[in-house]
């Protein structure tokens, strides 16, 4: 894995660019993390998603931070050793947004 690096706003504008419903949160002034909201059909389908985003999350060994209200799951990504976005959060949106469309 290369080295990981915080992502400079204009990079994470261009990475969001193919992540159309994910954002960047600022917190104290600069950005924080990326989040996103999927609503899926069911409570069980949330949970088969979150269970592959768990799958994805041990692998990767970058977890996101997860809240569920029945058949509504937010993600959130950050990387806490860069203190900001990092391409292994972009990376990552991109393959649970698969996943995702996959349990459409
Ligand atoms: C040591 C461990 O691999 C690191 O602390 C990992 C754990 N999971 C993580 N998850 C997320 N979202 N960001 C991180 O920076 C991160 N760091």
């Amino acid at each position: 894995m290369t080295k990981l690096v915080r992502l400079s706003s204009t990079e994470l504008q261009n990475a969001l660019k193919v992540l159309p419903q994910w954002r960047s949160v600022i917190r104290d002034g600069q950005m924080d993390h990326i989040r996103r909201k999927y609503q899926f059909k069911t409570f069980e389908t949330s949970w088969a998603f979150l269970t592959r985003v768990a799958m994805k999350a041990h692998r990767m060994g970058h977890h996101p931070t997860i809240i569920n209200n029945y058949n509504i799951v937010e993600l959130e990504l950050t990387t806490h050793d860069v203190g900001g976005i990092s391409e292994l959060d972009v990376k990552m949106a991109k393959l649970l947004d698969k996943a995702a469309l996959e349990m459409s």
